[in-house]
């Protein structure tokens, strides 16, 4: 009897205990914080409903994150998922984060994502670790509607106009010295001679911005050094987890945002000195926005971009097109003949150094005149401009993919991914081999599109520029850039791989990394320089 009166006696202490803890600050701030959390997490994991003539889903996803594979191994990613999707439609649908993705990879659904009207690029480009630029909402500068045609948005048709033969003319002397000067550099207190191709971005870089903007960022050495720290931060550093998590603030996240806000001010400033009464006016880029009342606040984004776009893919080809010289002796030779052969027709002081005779070639010759450097160059993006290309459909219109009954929902990103095409060994036989002359008539094997579709149906297989209604923009002055630069550095220096010590690397090789997840970090490499006149 008192055994049991002793246990009631706790038990009623105990459950007055409970209450008194169930009623304490800490249970309750305690029981929310679960809550909270488990309510965040049902949030994150929950996917918004998806059309249903979309394409299946992938089964290589985690929870919340999604396919971990689309950012860390791109290629390989890819290329199981079009196996798995080859056995149905060809199509399929994975998730980033909350953002449904789908990808497409026969060669009539490719010639509908180069083409399609509702397919835009840069709002494409928020879903790429190197691209996360663009945040939403894309700037009206990107826009179409501002002009007519391909190039139809306010961004497209300022860096047209900066691309017109009298712009190019006009600036071809500056630009011609930005190289020969850069290339000099190189051996200046460089006992050994030895260059890294990847540091060539900053010469393209320079040239970018003194024909798309203006003279003054690459000749002032302050202004300069503001804009190399932030081009360097917008080129080079990868946001792989704000692609799956966008709202998740990140230290390449907030480097990036610092970057662009950098350019702004330095663009505002421009602008602004320049609207001074009596302020000394110039003859570039700038000025001819300014000129034309164009909006300040497109100018300063357009600026803004340009400094970023016109040297992503141009500093990754540069910096390949130097190291394959080195490494592929019998092209360099090709490609240096080539140049004398030019310097020949039409130089007027056949007694000047090389280098000195270049200056007679017209400008004409560099962009349509050396088309064994071109079988070069053309080979080099083919290997090196392979990655994911994306659109997003910004309508709210499903799009019918061809050749199934699935469709690319409205307001949905889809994925090419370009070594689909460009290591195909059907199109390009032995695809990790440097081959340039699969580019000449008689070759062209990639001209012949395997899947038994006729050639009007589908588009070209040759991606190097991008193509249907999104080409890349800055084709005509990207190609003369890539001529420049290798007529000077062949014309200046002979060149061969090295270690960084500058001891010859005869195992050196070019090898292009399909599954990089940051494309545009180039792997290292070295080569030695022996200038030409001592030849
Ligand atoms: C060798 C150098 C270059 C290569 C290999 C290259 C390649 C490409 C490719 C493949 C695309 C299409 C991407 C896609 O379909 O998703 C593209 C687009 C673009 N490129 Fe280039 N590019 C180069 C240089 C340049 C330069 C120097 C500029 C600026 C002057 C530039 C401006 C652009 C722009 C603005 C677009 C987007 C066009 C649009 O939105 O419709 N590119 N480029």
């Amino acid at each position: 009897m008192a055994f049991a009166n002793q246990t009631s006696a706790k038990m009623a202490a105990a459950s007055e205990l409970d209450g008194v803890f169930i009623k304490s600050p800490v249970f309750i701030g305690f029981t929310a914080l679960v809550a909270g959390l488990i309510s965040f997490v049902s949030y994150l994991a929950h996917r918004p409903p998806v059309h249903y003539k979309s394409p299946p889903f992938v089964s290589d996803m985690v929870p919340i994150l999604g396919a971990n594979g689309f950012i860390f191994r791109p290629w390989r990613f890819w290329d199981a998922c079009a196996r798995e999707a080859k056995k149905k439609s060809g199509n399929f649908s994975f998730w980033i984060g909350k953002r449904h993705l789908v990808g497409i990879t026969s060669s009539a659904s490719r010639k509908l994502f180069y083409e399609h009207p509702n397919l835009d690029l840069v709002s494409g480009g928020m879903l790429l670790p190197w691209g996360a630029h663009f945040w939403p909402p894309v700037h009206e500068i990107f826009r179409a509607g501002y002009a007519k045609g391909i190039n139809n948005t306010y961004f497209l048709r300022r860096l047209m106009d900066f691309q017109t033969t009298k712009h190019l003319t006009n600036y071809f002397p500056r630009l011609r010295n930005d190289v020969r000067q850069g290339l000099e550099a190189l051996t200046v207190d460089n006992p050994n001679a030895v260059m890294s191709p990847p540091s060539i971005w900053r010469l393209i870089f320079n040239q970018n911005n003194r024909l798309l903007v203006t003279d003054q960022i690459v000749d002032d050495a302050k202004l300069k050094a503001r804009v190399h720290a932030a081009g360097d931060t917008l080129l080079h550093t990868y946001s792989p987890f704000n692609v799956q998590l966008p709202w998740l603030p990140s230290w390449s996240w907030a480097k990036r945002r610092l970057a662009r806000v950098a350019l702004q001010k330095v663009a505002a400033e421009l602008i602004d000195k320049r609207m001074k009464p009596g302020a000394p006016r110039y003859d570039d880029a700038l000025q001819t926005m300014i000129d034309r009342g164009d909006r300040r606040d497109w100018v300063i984004e357009y600026i803004t971009s340009i400094i970023f776009i016109a040297s992503t893919n141009a500093g990754v080809v540069a910096g390949q097109m130097l190291n394959i010289m080195s490494i592929y002796p019998e092209w360099q030779e090709k490609v240096f003949q080539e140049i004398k052969a030019a310097v020949e027709a039409h130089s007027k002081d056949k007694n000047a150094p090389l280098v000195d005779q270049l200056s007679y070639i017209p400008m004409e010759v560099w962009e349509n005149g050396l088309p064994i450097l071109y079988l070069c160059l053309k080979e080099t993006m083919r290997m090196w401009v392979s990655f994911n290309a994306s659109r997003l459909n910004t309508s709210t219109d499903p799009i019918h993919i061809p050749g199934s009954d699935e469709v690319i929902p409205g307001n949905t990103f889809v994925i090419y991914n370009t070594t689909q095409c460009n290591f195909n060994p059907e199109l390009y036989p032995n695809p990790t081999k440097f081959d340039p002359e699969r580019h000449m008539e008689g070759r062209q094997e990639y001209m012949k599109e395997p899947n038994g579709l006729t050639n009007s149906l589908v588009l070209s297989t040759d991606l190097g520029w991008g193509q249907g209604k999104h080409p890349c923009a800055g084709m005509r002055w990207g190609k003369l850039q890539q001529h420049m630069l290798i007529v000077y550095a062949l014309a200046m220096y002979k060149w061969s791989p090295c270690d960084k010590n500058g001891d010859p690397d005869p195992n050196a090789e070019h090898k292009k990394e399909v599954d990089s997840r940051e494309p545009f970090i180039l792997p290292p490499s070295y080569c030695k320089l022996e200038p030409r006149e001592n030849f």
